[in-house]
């Protein structure tokens, strides 16, 4: 892991810079000098970063109400967690997409509840 948090060879990281006279300078950051594809990933990222940000107040919703359901129960004489249910959402999340979806799933079990 370097510094950044990003690991090496992840193809996170790039010796083309943006900045005006490196490789990419068409459309810095891109990292093409071909306008049109330069111009097209400039969209793409536009969605993605609305994408991005829907997914964190989705992600910052969902952590909220796991907490409402799990301290509504407890003051009610209830567990904290019920495996069961968890259970059926790594399911869910495992079916729709695999190995990562287990990882995807636990992460979100984990923000609502913080570390076991
Ligand atoms: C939110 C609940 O409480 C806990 C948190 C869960 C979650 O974040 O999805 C699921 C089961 C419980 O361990 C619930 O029971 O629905």
């Amino acid at each position: 892991m370097e510094q950044s948090g990003v690991p090496a060879g992840s193809g996170m990281t790039s010796d083309r810079t943006g900045a005006a006279g490196t490789p990419d300078s068409a459309k810095p950051g891109t990292g093409t000098t071909e306008p049109m594809a330069a111009a097209r990933i400039v969209e793409i990222r536009t969605r993605i970063d609305e994408i991005d940000r829907t997914l964190i107040e989705l992600w910052q919703e969902r952590a909220e109400l796991s907490r409402e359901v799990g301290a509504t129960r407890m003051a009610s004489g209830g567990t904290r967690l019920v495996l069961s249910r968890e259970q059926e959402i790594l399911e869910r999340f495992r079916s729709a997409l695999g190995a990562d979806g287990t990882q995807l799933a636990l992460l979100l079990l984990r923000a609502g509840r913080g570390p076991l």
